[in-house]
């Protein structure tokens, strides 16, 4: 702590009116201006205590910024007639809030607020406990926090103004500061200046040349016409040449304007500066040219009330409105929730529920095929899904083996087959041994068709009812866990019995041959037609075509035939025997698999669904309770919502009761 002369409550800060008031001239503060004044900067004050700029509503803020050593606290220590701590090296590392309350009390009250700490303090240790606070705050090194520090000065004469000073901003880190200072100090201000709602008050030494100052970069990518930023030109007494000039020619674009100051150096008392500063402007050659109505502390902290009175009273409207909205929409969300169970009796009924809930939708998007609840999610339309996935099956399985019916090889089959039959026996019958050979053949080549598919189908459907139970219990995620497994489970059951039910369909399809259809015998029938006339054109036409059309068949090849005259007979009713029943079998494999999935589906929503998910929700003990207990404990993500938005109602609630309070009372000023 720096020695330091006591200070006057004279020499703090005295306004009255909207017009400066001559410094020699200290009229009591309590002026009916600030009279309405304060009320509304207490309000918006405790709005900010209330952190309502959480909720993303922003209030009016004076924001102080400069670059490094510019004077940015030397200037607010001059508003508040207090020391704070000041430097050439980084000085301020947190956002200092400080707001300034003029009291009828002679004696002043300080005070620091931080976290949840509120420290009551005096003008002789404020400097050093801000420097305490701080590096509770950030540490005892040079880094910066963005947490913010209250500093509470209730004296009278002060100015009714509330003010957030932010670190200056530096180029270069110094020893012990982290390498990306500049960035986190300008990611600070910029998180202060972005708001419309905010007032930039750009301080700049008159030292340097303005256009190559950080704070203005800044300032002006956020307000590029400088409608709500005003500067503060310190250090006039260290370079007064050309400030006059610097200030008329406003290269920079400010938009409210400069003001030009000399603070206290030193350990000069207030008295001492402000004659100090009142003898620079007078008097100096250079200095006293520029209007009295740009210069000295008092103007500023006129300045300052005026503008900060007309950004509240600009923005509260709207401030009103952003909390009402908010409020209502969390007071919306926080009841569209889903009510937290608080008992085993309310996780059953919600259990049960859920478990009906999911059933129902089951049945009707995979049985009933009513889709309304899904209206735009083609996927969940299943009936439909399953009918293109059936008839897909059904096509690849009849388009497997017919390039083989009418190619070059034509009979081959049949008639090697026959060839190896050969037997002691009359030769017009054809030999069973020889057609279940061929059979066998055929299904072999076609058996893997059915296991994909219901691997494709049964993938399928365990999506639909993953997803539907999911959806169902989203609201309790212990619920959902158990029923995502209920569901993997069961499918998996379900599709090792239907491809073990397929085994054996297809096992049956290659051991016999036998259908009662008449349309077996009608086909053969019809195709065994056209045998004499294909088997006379093969053997006896003398023009030994190389090719000829068969009926249902049409151009087959036909030369090599004429090698095996004596089985050519046979083979042909062979193929014809093949080819009607081949039909009814890839009929039937088709027709089994449609039963099949109907029956399996209707048992899978009506029946195992719920015992699945009953028995690995109710069956399980989890070291904590049943399955059922533990619906009790509320998804981590829904809890963390749940109390945000309850937080968030509080902040708001009491922030409504705050601007309510004052729009009334603006309403019976108006009166
Ligand atoms: N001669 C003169 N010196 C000043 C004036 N204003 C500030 N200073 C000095 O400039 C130095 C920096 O002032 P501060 O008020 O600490 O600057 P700051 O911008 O708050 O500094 P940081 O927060 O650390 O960036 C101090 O030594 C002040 O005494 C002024 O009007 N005239």
């Amino acid at each position: 702590m720096r020695g330091r002369k006591t200070q006057t409550d004279s020499a703090a800060l005295v306004l009255q009116a909207e017009q400066p008031t001559p410094l020699s001239v200290i009229p009591p503060i309590v002026s009916s201006y600030n009279d309405k004044i304060r009320p509304l900067l207490d309000a918006v004050d405790r709005l900010r205590d209330l952190k309502v700029t959480e909720e993303g509503i922003q209030l009016p803020t004076i924001v102080v910024v400069g670059d490094q050593s510019s004077g940015k606290s030397s200037v607010l220590e001059s508003l508040a007639g207090i020391s704070l701590p000041r430097g050439q090296g980084i000085c301020t590392r947190v956002p200092l809030i400080m707001k300034l309350q003029h009291h009828s009390n002679p004696e002043p009250e300080l005070s620091l607020k931080y976290g949840d700490r509120v420290e009551q303090t005096d003008e002789s240790n404020i400097s050093e406990d801000i420097v305490n606070a701080t590096n509770y705050i950030a540490g005892g090194g040079k880094g910066i926090s963005n947490t913010p520090l209250t500093l509470l000065v209730k004296k009278n004469g002060v100015p009714d103004l509330t003010m957030v000073d932010l670190p200056g901003i530096t180029r270069v880190p110094v020893h012990g500061q982290p390498e990306n200072i500049y960035d986190q100090i300008k990611d600070m201000i910029m998180e202060y200046i972005v708001p419309n709602e905010s007032i930039i008050l750009n301080v700049l030494s008159a030292t340097v040349d303005f256009t190559t100052c950080e704070s203005i970069r800044m300032s002006q990518s956020v307000d590029r016409h400088g409608e709500r930023t005003l500067a503060v030109v310190t250090k006039a007494d260290k370079a007064p040449e050309g400030l006059l000039e610097k200030v008329t020619a406003d290269d920079v674009n400010i938009g409210l304007g400069y003001v030009c100051v000399r603070n206290r150096i030193g350990d000069e008392t207030y008295e001492e500066a402000r004659d100090i500063s009142d003898q620079l402007f007078q008097t100096h050659p250079l200095l006293s040219k520029i209007d009295k109505s740009i210069v000295g502390i008092p103007v500023l902290a006129q300045k300052l009330v005026q503008i900060q009175a007309t950004s509240i009273g600009r923005n509260l409207p709207e401030i009103v409105k952003k909390i009402n909205d908010k409020l209502s929409s969390c007071l919306f969300e926080l009841n569209s929730m889903p009510k937290s169970l608080s008992s085993v009796a309310e996780a059953m009924t919600a259990f049960m529920q859920i478990i009906g809930f999911c059933k129902e939708s089951l049945k009707k998007i995979l049985v009933r095929g009513e889709f309304e609840k899904y209206k735009n999610e083609k996927r969940m339309h299943c009936t439909a899904r399953l009918v293109e996935m059936l008839d897909e099956y059904s096509n690849e399985l009849h388009k497997c083996g017919q390039s083989e019916l009418n190619g070059e090889n034509f009979l081959m089959e049949e008639i090697m087959i026959l060839e190896e039959a050969k037997g002691i026996k009359l030769p017009n019958f054809v030999p069973r041994d020889a057609f279940l050979f061929i059979l066998r053949g055929k299904v072999d080549k076609i058996k893997y068709m059915p296991v994909e598919f219901l691997e494709r189908v049964w993938t399928y459907i365990e999506e639909v009812v993953i997803c539907v139970l999911l959806r169902q219990s989203e609201n309790y995620y212990q619920l959902q866990m158990s029923a995502r497994r209920a569901g993997h489970n069961l499918m998996a059951k379900k599709k090792e019995r239907s491809i073990k039910w397929m085994g054996e369909i297809v096992e049956m399809e290659q051991l016999t041959d036998y259908t009662c259809n008449p349309e077996y015998v009608s086909e053969w029938n019809r195709l065994l037609s056209g045998q004499e006339a294909f088997v006379k054109a093969v053997l006896y036409d003398v023009e030994k075509p190389s090719k000829i059309v068969v009926q249902g068949m049409g151009e087959v090849e036909v030369g090599h035939l004429r090698q095996y005259p004596n089985v050519l007979f046979q083979a042909f009713d062979l193929k014809m025997r093949m080819i009607a029943y081949w039909k009814i079998v890839l009929r039937r494999l088709v027709d089994c698999m449609a039963l099949h999935l109907q029956l399996s589906v209707a048992n899978l929503v009506n029946i195992e669904m719920e015992e699945e998910i009953i028995s690995e929700v109710m069956g399980h003990s989890y070291g904590c309770g049943s399955g059922i207990e533990r619906m009790l404990e509320e998804c981590p993500s829904v809890a963390v919502k749940r109390e945000r938005l309850v937080k968030s109602i509080k902040k708001l609630k009491d922030s409504k009761d705050v601007v309510s309070k004052i729009m009334d009372g603006i309403v019976t000023y108006a009166d």
